[in-house]
Protein backbone atom coordinates (compact mmCIF):
# COMPACT_ATOMS: atom_id res chain seq x y z
CA UNK A 1 0.00 0.00 0.00
CA UNK A 2 1.61 3.45 -0.81
CA UNK A 3 1.75 5.91 1.70
CA UNK A 4 -0.99 8.19 0.30
CA UNK A 5 -3.50 5.37 0.14
CA UNK A 6 -3.34 4.52 3.44
CA UNK A 7 -6.61 5.51 5.53
CA UNK A 8 -4.69 7.57 8.42
CA UNK A 9 -2.90 9.65 5.76
CA UNK A 10 -5.97 10.22 3.79
CA UNK A 11 -7.19 11.84 7.06
CA UNK A 12 -4.41 14.40 6.63
CA UNK A 13 -4.90 15.10 2.95
CA UNK A 14 -8.90 15.41 3.09
CA UNK A 15 -7.85 17.77 5.69
CA UNK A 16 -5.54 19.94 3.50
CA UNK A 17 -8.01 19.65 0.72
CA UNK A 18 -10.98 21.01 2.65
CA UNK A 19 -8.31 23.87 3.49
CA UNK A 20 -7.27 24.74 0.34
CA UNK A 21 -11.01 25.00 -0.79
CA UNK A 22 -11.82 26.93 2.31
CA UNK A 23 -9.00 29.80 2.35
CA UNK A 24 -7.45 28.36 5.46
CA UNK A 25 -3.92 29.71 4.77
CA UNK A 26 -0.94 27.02 6.41
CA UNK A 27 2.47 28.63 5.76
CA UNK A 28 4.83 26.20 4.22
CA UNK A 29 7.09 26.25 7.26
CA UNK A 30 4.97 23.86 8.78
CA UNK A 31 3.47 20.47 7.99
CA UNK A 32 0.53 18.87 9.32
CA UNK A 33 1.56 14.92 9.95
CA UNK A 34 -0.52 11.68 11.13
CA UNK A 35 1.92 10.02 14.03
CA UNK A 36 1.95 6.07 14.38
CA UNK A 37 1.33 5.30 17.71
CA UNK A 38 2.24 1.38 16.84
CA UNK A 39 -1.27 0.19 18.23
CA UNK A 40 -3.33 1.16 15.24
CA UNK A 41 -4.79 4.31 16.24
CA UNK A 42 -2.17 7.45 15.55
CA UNK A 43 -2.90 11.00 16.16
CA UNK A 44 -2.66 14.13 13.96
CA UNK A 45 0.08 16.85 14.83
CA UNK A 46 1.81 20.09 13.69
CA UNK A 47 5.69 19.76 12.47
CA UNK A 48 8.11 22.66 11.67
CA UNK A 49 9.77 21.92 8.31
CA UNK A 50 13.79 22.37 7.59
CA UNK A 51 13.87 26.13 8.40
CA UNK A 52 14.18 27.70 12.08
CA UNK A 53 10.69 29.64 12.70
CA UNK A 54 10.90 33.18 14.60
CA UNK A 55 8.86 34.20 17.02
CA UNK A 56 5.67 36.28 16.35
CA UNK A 57 5.39 34.59 13.29
CA UNK A 58 2.02 34.04 11.54
CA UNK A 59 1.80 30.03 10.70
CA UNK A 60 -1.93 29.54 10.38
CA UNK A 61 -4.32 31.45 9.05
CA UNK A 62 -8.12 30.81 9.73
CA UNK A 63 -11.04 32.91 8.09
CA UNK A 64 -13.99 33.78 10.46
CA UNK A 65 -16.47 32.32 8.22
CA UNK A 66 -14.23 28.71 8.07
CA UNK A 67 -15.28 27.96 11.91
CA UNK A 68 -17.83 25.81 12.98
CA UNK A 69 -20.16 27.35 15.88
CA UNK A 70 -23.59 27.56 16.83
CA UNK A 71 -23.72 30.94 15.04
CA UNK A 72 -22.89 29.41 11.55
CA UNK A 73 -23.94 25.77 11.49
CA UNK A 74 -27.26 24.91 9.86
CA UNK A 75 -29.20 24.90 12.32
CA UNK A 76 -28.22 28.49 14.13
CA UNK A 77 -31.70 29.47 14.02
CA UNK A 78 -32.78 26.71 16.20
CA UNK A 79 -29.96 26.69 19.21
CA UNK A 80 -29.82 29.20 21.55
CA UNK A 81 -25.97 31.20 22.47
CA UNK A 82 -24.68 30.31 25.29
CA UNK A 83 -21.63 31.83 26.24
CA UNK A 84 -19.43 29.68 27.90
CA UNK A 85 -19.25 26.04 30.24
CA UNK A 86 -21.00 23.40 29.47
CA UNK A 87 -23.92 25.24 28.26
CA UNK A 88 -21.77 26.52 25.17
CA UNK A 89 -20.06 22.70 25.10
CA UNK A 90 -23.39 21.13 24.64
CA UNK A 91 -24.62 23.91 22.04
CA UNK A 92 -21.86 23.44 19.78
CA UNK A 93 -22.28 19.78 20.10
CA UNK A 94 -25.40 19.91 18.92
CA UNK A 95 -23.90 22.55 16.07
CA UNK A 96 -21.24 19.71 15.02
CA UNK A 97 -23.32 16.72 15.09
CA UNK A 98 -26.32 18.35 12.56
CA UNK A 99 -22.88 18.99 10.43
CA UNK A 100 -21.69 15.16 10.90
CA UNK A 101 -25.49 14.32 10.37
CA UNK A 102 -25.08 16.17 6.54
CA UNK A 103 -22.12 14.39 5.35
CA UNK A 104 -21.31 15.26 1.87
CA UNK A 105 -23.90 18.21 1.83
CA UNK A 106 -22.30 19.77 4.97
CA UNK A 107 -19.67 23.03 4.30
CA UNK A 108 -17.49 21.49 6.96
CA UNK A 109 -17.27 17.88 5.55
CA UNK A 110 -13.56 17.63 4.87
CA UNK A 111 -13.02 18.89 8.17
CA UNK A 112 -15.28 16.58 10.16
CA UNK A 113 -13.78 13.74 7.68
CA UNK A 114 -10.33 14.29 9.03
CA UNK A 115 -11.37 14.69 13.18
CA UNK A 116 -11.51 11.04 15.19
CA UNK A 117 -13.91 8.55 14.33
CA UNK A 118 -14.77 7.55 17.80
CA UNK A 119 -16.00 8.89 20.76
CA UNK A 120 -12.45 10.58 22.24
CA UNK A 121 -12.28 8.13 25.13
CA UNK A 122 -12.46 10.65 27.59
CA UNK A 123 -13.38 9.03 31.43
CA UNK A 124 -17.12 10.72 31.63
CA UNK A 125 -17.75 8.27 29.07
CA UNK A 126 -15.97 5.31 30.70
CA UNK A 127 -19.69 4.60 33.06
CA UNK A 128 -21.37 3.83 29.32
CA UNK A 129 -21.74 0.08 28.97
CA UNK A 130 -21.15 0.43 25.49
CA UNK A 131 -18.00 1.84 25.90
CA UNK A 132 -16.44 -0.57 28.29
CA UNK A 133 -17.85 -3.55 26.97
CA UNK A 134 -15.90 -3.57 24.06
CA UNK A 135 -12.90 -2.34 26.53
CA UNK A 136 -13.11 -5.53 28.61
CA UNK A 137 -14.55 -3.59 32.00
CA UNK A 138 -11.39 -1.65 31.67
CA UNK A 139 -13.03 1.55 31.95
CA UNK A 140 -14.97 0.16 35.66
CA UNK A 141 -11.16 -0.76 36.77
CA UNK A 142 -9.93 2.37 35.59
CA UNK A 143 -12.63 4.43 37.72
CA UNK A 144 -12.32 2.16 40.80
CA UNK A 145 -8.63 3.29 40.85
CA UNK A 146 -9.43 6.82 40.75
CA UNK A 147 -11.86 6.89 43.93
CA UNK A 148 -10.36 9.92 45.82
CA UNK A 149 -8.25 11.15 43.00
CA UNK A 150 -8.26 14.77 41.41
CA UNK A 151 -9.20 13.31 38.33
CA UNK A 152 -12.19 11.68 40.22
CA UNK A 153 -13.36 15.28 41.22
CA UNK A 154 -13.03 16.32 37.54
CA UNK A 155 -14.80 13.49 36.39
CA UNK A 156 -17.66 13.86 38.64
CA UNK A 157 -18.31 17.65 38.61
CA UNK A 158 -21.75 18.59 38.67
CA UNK A 159 -23.36 21.49 36.64
CA UNK A 160 -22.06 25.05 36.42
CA UNK A 161 -23.86 27.55 36.13
CA UNK A 162 -23.29 28.32 32.44
CA UNK A 163 -26.66 25.59 32.41
CA UNK A 164 -28.79 27.86 34.57
CA UNK A 165 -29.44 30.49 31.00
CA UNK A 166 -29.00 27.64 28.97
CA UNK A 167 -31.93 25.45 30.15
CA UNK A 168 -34.14 28.20 31.10
CA UNK A 169 -33.69 29.44 27.56
CA UNK A 170 -34.66 26.50 25.74
CA UNK A 171 -37.46 25.74 28.81
CA UNK A 172 -36.16 22.85 30.83
CA UNK A 173 -36.15 22.78 34.36
CA UNK A 174 -32.90 23.35 36.19
CA UNK A 175 -31.56 20.70 38.26
CA UNK A 176 -28.46 21.15 40.51
CA UNK A 177 -25.48 18.73 41.01
CA UNK A 178 -26.08 16.37 38.10
CA UNK A 179 -22.75 15.03 36.63
CA UNK A 180 -22.05 15.57 33.24
CA UNK A 181 -22.80 12.43 31.17
CA UNK A 182 -26.80 13.09 32.65
CA UNK A 183 -26.10 16.69 31.65
CA UNK A 184 -25.46 15.75 28.19
CA UNK A 185 -28.37 12.70 27.96
CA UNK A 186 -30.93 14.69 29.40
CA UNK A 187 -30.10 17.92 26.57
CA UNK A 188 -30.02 15.38 23.87
CA UNK A 189 -33.19 13.55 25.00
CA UNK A 190 -35.38 16.70 25.38
CA UNK A 191 -33.67 19.26 23.27
CA UNK A 192 -31.50 18.11 20.29
CA UNK A 193 -33.01 14.97 19.65
CA UNK A 194 -36.17 17.14 19.32
CA UNK A 195 -34.77 20.03 17.44
CA UNK A 196 -32.99 17.57 15.19
CA UNK A 197 -36.33 15.64 14.15
CA UNK A 198 -38.60 18.70 13.53
CA UNK A 199 -35.69 19.30 11.17
CA UNK A 200 -34.66 16.89 9.16
CA UNK A 201 -35.02 18.87 5.87
CA UNK A 202 -31.54 20.42 7.17
CA UNK A 203 -29.92 16.97 7.64
CA UNK A 204 -30.93 14.02 5.48
CA UNK A 205 -29.49 14.21 2.58
CA UNK A 206 -30.82 14.78 -0.77
CA UNK A 207 -31.89 11.55 -3.24
CA UNK A 208 -28.73 10.52 -5.07
CA UNK A 209 -26.22 12.30 -3.28
CA UNK A 210 -23.22 10.41 -2.24
CA UNK A 211 -23.79 8.55 0.88
CA UNK A 212 -20.86 8.30 3.04
CA UNK A 213 -20.47 9.60 5.99
CA UNK A 214 -24.01 10.24 6.23
CA UNK A 215 -25.40 9.24 9.10
CA UNK A 216 -29.26 8.08 8.49
CA UNK A 217 -31.06 8.75 12.19
CA UNK A 218 -29.24 10.97 15.49
CA UNK A 219 -28.24 8.75 17.99
CA UNK A 220 -27.54 9.47 21.60
CA UNK A 221 -24.38 7.66 20.75
CA UNK A 222 -23.45 9.85 17.54
CA UNK A 223 -24.39 12.85 20.28
CA UNK A 224 -21.64 11.68 22.47
CA UNK A 225 -18.84 11.46 19.77
CA UNK A 226 -19.95 15.53 18.61
CA UNK A 227 -19.41 16.00 22.59
CA UNK A 228 -16.11 14.34 22.83
CA UNK A 229 -14.61 15.92 19.94
CA UNK A 230 -15.84 19.55 21.41
CA UNK A 231 -14.70 18.71 24.96
CA UNK A 232 -11.09 17.98 23.53
CA UNK A 233 -11.00 20.05 20.85
CA UNK A 234 -13.43 23.40 20.62
CA UNK A 235 -11.44 26.48 21.62
CA UNK A 236 -13.94 30.62 22.98
CA UNK A 237 -13.04 32.44 20.23
CA UNK A 238 -14.54 35.77 20.24
CA UNK A 239 -17.86 37.00 21.83
CA UNK A 240 -20.03 36.44 18.37
CA UNK A 241 -18.75 32.60 17.58
CA UNK A 242 -18.33 32.16 21.33
CA UNK A 243 -16.91 28.14 21.98
CA UNK A 244 -15.58 27.24 18.48
CA UNK A 245 -14.45 24.29 16.09
CA UNK A 246 -11.42 25.96 14.37
CA UNK A 247 -9.79 23.84 11.86
CA UNK A 248 -6.10 23.45 11.85
CA UNK A 249 -6.05 25.32 15.23
CA UNK A 250 -6.77 22.01 16.67
CA UNK A 251 -4.54 20.00 14.98
CA UNK A 252 -2.14 21.03 17.36
CA UNK A 253 -1.36 18.80 20.70
CA UNK A 254 -0.67 20.11 23.98
CA UNK A 255 2.45 20.80 26.01
CA UNK A 256 3.20 23.09 29.19
CA UNK A 257 5.56 25.43 27.77
CA UNK A 258 3.63 25.84 24.41
CA UNK A 259 5.28 27.29 20.91
CA UNK A 260 1.95 28.62 19.32
CA UNK A 261 -1.19 30.36 20.74
CA UNK A 262 -4.38 31.18 18.66
CA UNK A 263 -4.78 35.49 18.02
CA UNK A 264 -8.56 36.24 18.25
CA UNK A 265 -10.40 39.70 19.28
CA UNK A 266 -12.53 38.51 21.69
CA UNK A 267 -14.36 41.83 21.86
CA UNK A 268 -16.49 41.35 18.96
CA UNK A 269 -19.88 42.45 18.53
CA UNK A 270 -22.00 39.58 20.04
CA UNK A 271 -25.16 40.38 17.54
CA UNK A 272 -23.28 40.28 14.32
CA UNK A 273 -19.69 39.57 14.90
CA UNK A 274 -18.53 42.98 13.80
CA UNK A 275 -14.73 44.03 15.12
CA UNK A 276 -15.66 48.24 13.45
CA UNK A 277 -18.46 49.94 14.21
CA UNK A 278 -21.90 48.66 13.50
CA UNK A 279 -25.63 49.17 13.94
CA UNK A 280 -26.05 47.16 17.11
CA UNK A 281 -23.25 49.37 18.97
CA UNK A 282 -24.70 51.07 22.15
CA UNK A 283 -24.04 54.74 22.28
CA UNK A 284 -23.58 55.31 25.33
CA UNK A 285 -21.32 51.76 26.07
CA UNK A 286 -23.17 50.81 29.59
CA UNK A 287 -24.52 47.48 27.99
CA UNK A 288 -21.48 46.24 26.20
CA UNK A 289 -19.23 46.48 28.72
CA UNK A 290 -16.77 48.94 26.47
CA UNK A 291 -16.62 47.51 23.96
CA UNK A 292 -17.46 50.80 21.43
CA UNK A 293 -14.60 52.16 23.51
CA UNK A 294 -12.05 49.70 21.39
CA UNK A 295 -13.50 49.21 18.31
CA UNK A 296 -12.21 51.11 15.27
CA UNK A 297 -14.32 53.79 13.76
CA UNK A 298 -16.41 53.18 10.21
CA UNK A 299 -13.72 53.57 7.52
CA UNK A 300 -10.58 53.01 9.22
CA UNK A 301 -7.81 50.28 8.29
CA UNK A 302 -8.73 47.01 10.00
CA UNK A 303 -6.12 45.00 10.90
CA UNK A 304 -6.72 40.91 9.79
CA UNK A 305 -8.62 40.19 13.56
CA UNK A 306 -11.75 41.19 11.63
CA UNK A 307 -11.57 38.34 9.44
CA UNK A 308 -9.09 36.05 10.75
CA UNK A 309 -8.20 34.05 13.63
CA UNK A 310 -4.45 33.39 13.85
CA UNK A 311 -2.15 31.12 15.19
CA UNK A 312 1.24 32.78 15.96
CA UNK A 313 4.76 31.65 17.33
CA UNK A 314 5.63 32.92 20.37
CA UNK A 315 8.87 31.74 21.02
CA UNK A 316 11.60 30.55 18.18
CA UNK A 317 10.99 26.94 16.89
CA UNK A 318 13.71 24.86 15.82
CA UNK A 319 13.60 22.61 12.33
CA UNK A 320 11.88 18.86 12.17
CA UNK A 321 10.41 19.70 15.84
CA UNK A 322 6.61 18.83 17.18
CA UNK A 323 5.04 22.43 17.33
CA UNK A 324 2.79 22.63 20.42
CA UNK A 325 -0.16 24.89 21.54
CA UNK A 326 -1.02 24.88 25.10
CA UNK A 327 -4.92 24.16 26.41
CA UNK A 328 -4.79 26.12 29.22
CA UNK A 329 -2.28 27.40 31.46
CA UNK A 330 -2.10 25.72 34.85
CA UNK A 331 -3.99 22.31 33.39
CA UNK A 332 -3.48 19.80 36.10
CA UNK A 333 -3.24 15.93 34.91
CA UNK A 334 -6.56 15.60 36.33
CA UNK A 335 -8.22 18.41 34.31
CA UNK A 336 -5.87 17.13 31.02
CA UNK A 337 -7.69 13.87 31.43
CA UNK A 338 -11.09 14.84 32.18
CA UNK A 339 -11.07 17.09 29.29
CA UNK A 340 -8.57 16.03 26.69
CA UNK A 341 -8.33 11.85 27.40
CA UNK A 342 -4.74 12.13 28.04
CA UNK A 343 -1.80 12.82 30.81
CA UNK A 344 1.67 14.54 30.37
CA UNK A 345 4.41 12.41 31.87
CA UNK A 346 5.46 15.23 33.68
CA UNK A 347 3.11 17.77 34.95
CA UNK A 348 4.29 20.48 36.94
CA UNK A 349 0.81 21.89 37.71
CA UNK A 350 -0.32 18.90 39.51
CA UNK A 351 -1.52 19.28 42.82
CA UNK A 352 -3.92 18.18 45.24
CA UNK A 353 -6.74 20.07 46.81
CA UNK A 354 -9.09 19.84 49.58
CA UNK A 355 -11.70 22.15 50.65
CA UNK A 356 -11.81 23.62 54.20
CA UNK A 357 -14.72 21.49 54.96
CA UNK A 358 -12.57 18.07 53.92
CA UNK A 359 -9.64 19.03 56.04
CA UNK A 360 -11.95 19.85 59.39
CA UNK A 361 -13.59 17.07 58.76
CA UNK A 362 -10.44 15.21 59.52
CA UNK A 363 -9.11 17.11 61.93
CA UNK A 364 -12.22 18.98 64.15
CA UNK A 365 -15.14 16.21 63.30
CA UNK A 366 -17.77 18.36 65.63
CA UNK A 367 -19.32 21.38 63.31
CA UNK A 368 -19.82 23.21 66.03
CA UNK A 369 -16.54 25.12 66.32
CA UNK A 370 -15.89 25.25 62.45
CA UNK A 371 -17.51 28.30 62.10
CA UNK A 372 -15.12 29.88 64.70
CA UNK A 373 -11.93 28.49 63.15
CA UNK A 374 -13.17 29.91 59.59
CA UNK A 375 -13.62 33.32 61.08
CA UNK A 376 -10.04 33.43 62.50
CA UNK A 377 -8.50 32.18 59.23
CA UNK A 378 -9.58 34.74 57.44
CA UNK A 379 -8.10 37.00 59.68
CA UNK A 380 -4.32 35.16 59.11
CA UNK A 381 -4.74 34.82 55.15
CA UNK A 382 -5.08 39.15 55.41
CA UNK A 383 -1.97 39.00 57.40
CA UNK A 384 -0.15 37.27 55.07
CA UNK A 385 -1.19 38.70 51.74
CA UNK A 386 0.44 41.85 53.61
CA UNK A 387 3.69 39.67 54.70
CA UNK A 388 3.81 36.74 51.88
CA UNK A 389 7.74 37.76 51.74
CA UNK A 390 8.37 35.78 54.77
CA UNK A 391 7.88 32.51 53.49
CA UNK A 392 10.47 33.31 49.94
CA UNK A 393 12.20 31.24 50.59
CA UNK A 394 10.19 28.16 52.41
CA UNK A 395 10.60 24.43 50.56
CA UNK A 396 7.15 23.74 52.69
CA UNK A 397 4.81 26.47 51.87
CA UNK A 398 4.47 28.38 48.99
CA UNK A 399 1.95 31.57 48.94
CA UNK A 400 -0.51 31.08 46.06
CA UNK A 401 -2.51 34.48 45.40
CA UNK A 402 -5.82 33.94 45.16
CA UNK A 403 -8.98 34.83 46.03
CA UNK A 404 -10.62 32.17 46.20
CA UNK A 405 -10.29 29.13 48.90
CA UNK A 406 -6.89 27.09 48.00
CA UNK A 407 -6.26 24.60 50.07
CA UNK A 408 -3.44 22.73 48.40
CA UNK A 409 -0.33 20.46 48.32
CA UNK A 410 1.80 21.01 44.57
CA UNK A 411 3.40 19.08 42.75
CA UNK A 412 6.56 19.76 44.87
CA UNK A 413 4.81 18.31 48.20
CA UNK A 414 4.86 22.44 49.68
CA UNK A 415 1.49 23.76 51.70
CA UNK A 416 -0.47 26.32 50.29
CA UNK A 417 -0.41 29.18 52.66
CA UNK A 418 -3.79 29.07 53.44
CA UNK A 419 -3.74 25.25 53.64
CA UNK A 420 -0.65 25.87 56.48
CA UNK A 421 -2.86 28.20 57.34
CA UNK A 422 -5.70 26.38 58.44
CA UNK A 423 -3.97 24.22 60.10
CA UNK A 424 -2.02 26.92 61.80
CA UNK A 425 -5.78 28.38 63.09
CA UNK A 426 -6.91 24.89 63.98
CA UNK A 427 -3.92 24.00 66.55
CA UNK A 428 -4.83 27.54 68.30
CA UNK A 429 -7.68 26.77 68.44
CA UNK A 430 -7.34 23.31 70.03
CA UNK A 431 -4.77 24.81 72.60
CA UNK A 432 -7.36 27.77 73.32
CA UNK A 433 -4.89 30.06 72.23
CA UNK A 434 -7.39 31.57 70.13
CA UNK A 435 -7.72 35.35 71.89
CA UNK A 436 -6.94 38.42 70.46
CA UNK A 437 -5.91 39.51 66.83
CA UNK A 438 -2.58 40.89 68.31
CA UNK A 439 -1.82 37.66 70.06
CA UNK A 440 -2.92 35.57 66.53
CA UNK A 441 -0.49 38.11 64.85
CA UNK A 442 2.33 37.51 67.48
CA UNK A 443 1.81 33.79 66.95
CA UNK A 444 2.05 34.05 63.50
CA UNK A 445 4.79 35.60 63.19
CA UNK A 446 7.13 33.60 65.86
CA UNK A 447 5.53 29.98 64.42
CA UNK A 448 6.83 31.35 60.50
CA UNK A 449 9.74 32.36 61.58
CA UNK A 450 10.85 29.09 63.84
CA UNK A 451 9.48 27.09 60.88
CA UNK A 452 11.75 29.12 58.46
CA UNK A 453 15.17 29.20 60.69
CA UNK A 454 14.76 25.02 60.80
CA UNK A 455 14.29 24.70 57.25
CA UNK A 456 17.16 26.81 56.30
CA UNK A 457 18.93 24.28 58.61
CA UNK A 458 17.55 21.49 57.09
CA UNK A 459 18.50 22.69 53.41
CA UNK A 460 22.36 23.49 54.94
CA UNK A 461 24.45 20.65 54.29
CA UNK A 462 26.78 20.87 57.25
CA UNK A 463 23.67 21.58 59.78
CA UNK A 464 25.71 25.12 61.15
CA UNK A 465 22.07 26.58 60.76
CA UNK A 466 20.76 23.80 63.01
CA UNK A 467 22.57 25.13 65.56
CA UNK A 468 21.85 28.10 65.22
CA UNK A 469 17.93 27.30 65.07
CA UNK A 470 19.15 25.50 68.66
CA UNK A 471 20.62 29.20 69.70
CA UNK A 472 17.22 30.63 68.77
CA UNK A 473 15.79 31.25 72.65
CA UNK A 474 12.34 30.46 72.15
CA UNK A 475 10.83 32.60 74.59
CA UNK A 476 7.12 31.15 74.43
CA UNK A 477 7.71 27.14 73.83
CA UNK A 478 3.89 27.33 72.75
CA UNK A 479 5.60 28.64 69.55
CA UNK A 480 7.00 25.10 69.03
CA UNK A 481 4.35 23.43 69.83
CA UNK A 482 2.27 24.73 67.22
CA UNK A 483 4.87 24.51 64.80
CA UNK A 484 5.13 20.26 66.07
CA UNK A 485 0.80 20.17 65.51
CA UNK A 486 0.73 22.16 61.92
CA UNK A 487 3.11 19.33 60.73
CA UNK A 488 1.21 16.36 62.57
CA UNK A 489 -1.99 17.58 60.94
CA UNK A 490 -0.66 17.81 57.57
CA UNK A 491 1.02 14.21 57.85
CA UNK A 492 -2.28 12.66 59.10
CA UNK A 493 -4.40 14.52 56.28
CA UNK A 494 -1.86 13.08 53.57
CA UNK A 495 -2.29 9.48 55.33
CA UNK A 496 -6.34 10.21 55.31
CA UNK A 497 -5.91 11.30 51.49
CA UNK A 498 -3.64 8.30 50.91
CA UNK A 499 -5.80 5.66 52.96
CA UNK A 500 -9.14 6.75 50.95
CA UNK A 501 -7.79 6.99 46.75
CA UNK A 502 -7.56 3.96 44.56
CA UNK A 503 -8.94 0.83 45.65
CA UNK A 504 -9.41 -0.39 49.44
CA UNK A 505 -6.63 -1.10 51.50
CA UNK A 506 -3.99 -0.37 48.56
CA UNK A 507 -2.55 2.43 50.25
CA UNK A 508 0.46 0.31 50.73
CA UNK A 509 0.56 -1.48 47.24
CA UNK A 510 3.76 -1.12 44.51
CA UNK A 511 1.42 -0.14 42.01
CA UNK A 512 3.98 0.90 39.39
CA UNK A 513 5.40 -3.16 39.17
CA UNK A 514 2.60 -3.95 37.37
CA UNK A 515 0.84 -1.94 35.46
CA UNK A 516 -2.04 -4.37 33.10
CA UNK A 517 -0.61 -4.19 29.45
CA UNK A 518 -3.52 -2.70 26.96
CA UNK A 519 -5.76 -1.99 29.41
CA UNK A 520 -5.47 1.85 28.53
CA UNK A 521 -7.67 3.50 30.82
CA UNK A 522 -6.35 1.89 33.78
CA UNK A 523 -2.96 2.57 32.77
CA UNK A 524 -3.70 5.94 33.01
CA UNK A 525 -5.99 5.63 36.52
CA UNK A 526 -2.88 3.91 37.94
CA UNK A 527 -0.16 6.67 36.81
CA UNK A 528 -2.66 9.50 38.00
CA UNK A 529 -2.84 7.59 41.32
CA UNK A 530 0.90 7.10 41.92
CA UNK A 531 2.11 10.25 40.92
CA UNK A 532 -0.45 11.79 43.75
CA UNK A 533 0.37 9.11 46.36
CA UNK A 534 4.54 10.41 45.53
CA UNK A 535 3.25 13.91 46.52
CA UNK A 536 1.53 13.09 49.43
CA UNK A 537 4.80 10.89 50.41
CA UNK A 538 6.97 14.06 49.68
CA UNK A 539 5.09 15.93 51.42
CA UNK A 540 4.76 13.73 54.63
CA UNK A 541 8.27 12.90 54.47
CA UNK A 542 9.43 16.81 54.53
CA UNK A 543 7.59 17.37 57.43
CA UNK A 544 8.81 14.20 59.24
CA UNK A 545 12.28 15.93 58.69
CA UNK A 546 11.22 19.04 60.10
CA UNK A 547 9.23 17.65 63.49
CA UNK A 548 12.66 15.65 64.07
CA UNK A 549 14.25 18.59 64.18
CA UNK A 550 12.09 20.32 66.67
CA UNK A 551 11.87 17.40 68.60
CA UNK A 552 15.38 16.47 68.87
CA UNK A 553 16.11 20.81 69.57
CA UNK A 554 13.71 20.32 72.23
CA UNK A 555 15.71 17.28 73.48
CA UNK A 556 18.85 19.15 73.45
CA UNK A 557 17.29 22.32 75.09
C1 LIG B 1 -6.96 19.40 19.85
S1 LIG B 1 -6.68 17.73 19.52
C2 LIG B 1 -5.04 17.72 18.87
C3 LIG B 1 -4.94 16.96 17.58
C4 LIG B 1 -5.09 15.49 17.75
N1 LIG B 1 -3.81 14.88 18.08
C5 LIG B 1 -5.67 14.78 16.51
O1 LIG B 1 -5.29 13.66 16.23
O2 LIG B 1 -6.54 15.35 15.88
C6 LIG B 1 -6.56 17.14 21.16
C7 LIG B 1 -6.32 15.67 21.30
O3 LIG B 1 -4.99 15.36 20.91
C8 LIG B 1 -4.39 14.42 21.81
N2 LIG B 1 -3.27 15.08 22.48
C9 LIG B 1 -2.99 16.40 22.49
N3 LIG B 1 -1.86 16.65 23.17
C10 LIG B 1 -1.40 15.47 23.61
C11 LIG B 1 -0.26 15.07 24.38
N4 LIG B 1 0.64 15.94 24.83
N5 LIG B 1 -0.12 13.75 24.66
C12 LIG B 1 -1.02 12.85 24.22
N6 LIG B 1 -2.12 13.16 23.48
C13 LIG B 1 -2.30 14.46 23.17
C14 LIG B 1 -5.49 14.01 22.78
O4 LIG B 1 -6.12 12.87 22.25
C15 LIG B 1 -6.45 15.18 22.72
O5 LIG B 1 -7.78 14.81 23.03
Amino acid sequence: MSDESKPTNNRVNVLLEWCARNHVFIDPHIRIAFIEDGVGCGTVGVFSTEEFIPPNYTLVRIPKAAVLSVRSCSLSNYIPFSPYGVGAQLTLSLALYVEILRGTQSRWHGYIQSLPTGIVDLPMFWRLDTTDISKDGDGREALAWLRGTEANKVINATSDDSLTTLVRSIGLPFYFRIRIEEEINRFYRDFAEPVLLQHVDVWRCSPGADSSGIESMPTLTGFYRAFSLVSSRAFLVDAFHGLSMVPIADAFNHIVENHVHLESDYNVCPECGSLQECPHDVEDGSQDGGRLASKPKENTLVDNHDIFYDMVSNIGIPPDSEIYNTYGEDLTNAQLLGQYGFILDVNDYDRLSWTSGEILQVLMPGRSSRPQVLAYLTDVLSWFARNQTLIGQSRLIFYKSSLEDCFLINGEGSLSHQLWSLYFVVSLYRRQLLTTNNDLQRMLQAVLNYQMTLEAGLDDEDDNSISLASSIRLSDPRVRDVLYDIGEMCMAVCLQRKLNSGKPRSHALDLSSDLPENAVRTQLALSLLISERSILDSCSSAWADLLNAVKSLSEDG
